[in-house]
């Protein structure tokens, strides 16, 4: 079973994207980032992005990584701050702290493009 299957498909996935927003809105370390997103396109977004991060269904029609993050100047800290917060949001929604880790690593495996480095 692929880890989309075994974490609880798309429902636990919404679960972990709400969660994840609601992390990331009240840490303002990184809140600032988001002031002029429309949090209900992003919250398709991300649902779509993450069932595909964890090896489910491909249905992400949002911009790739390069172009969704350019210009935003985003350091390793602020990656650091919100894989932080998904993988929080992860274990509160029932993913076991392996999954959560494995997904974490095809989190990790975007950060060259996200930073542009
Ligand atoms: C850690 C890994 C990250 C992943 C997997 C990720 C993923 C995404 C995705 C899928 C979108 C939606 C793109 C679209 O709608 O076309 C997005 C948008 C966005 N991301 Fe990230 N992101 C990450 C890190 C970050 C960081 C570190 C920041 C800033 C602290 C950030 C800030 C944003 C903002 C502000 C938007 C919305 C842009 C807009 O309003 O158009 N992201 N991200």
């Amino acid at each position: 079973m692929g880890l989309y299957d075994k974490i609880g498909g798309q429902a636990t996935v919404e679960k972990v994207v709400d969660a994840f927003h609601k992390n990331i809105m009240a840490d303002s370390s990184v809140s600032g980032y988001f002031a002029k997103t429309d949090m209900a396109k992003q919250r398709a977004h991300q649902i779509a992005f993450f069932s595909q991060i964890l090896e489910g269904p491909s249905q992400y029609a949002g911009r790739p990584m390069e172009k969704t993050h350019t210009g935003m100047k985003l350091q390793q800290a602020q990656f650091d701050t919100i894989v932080k917060h998904l993988n929080a949001a992860m274990t509160a929604s029932g993913v076991s702290s392996a999954d959560a880790a494995a997904a974490m690593a095809n989190v990790e495996a975007l950060k060259g493009s996200i930073l542009g480095k």
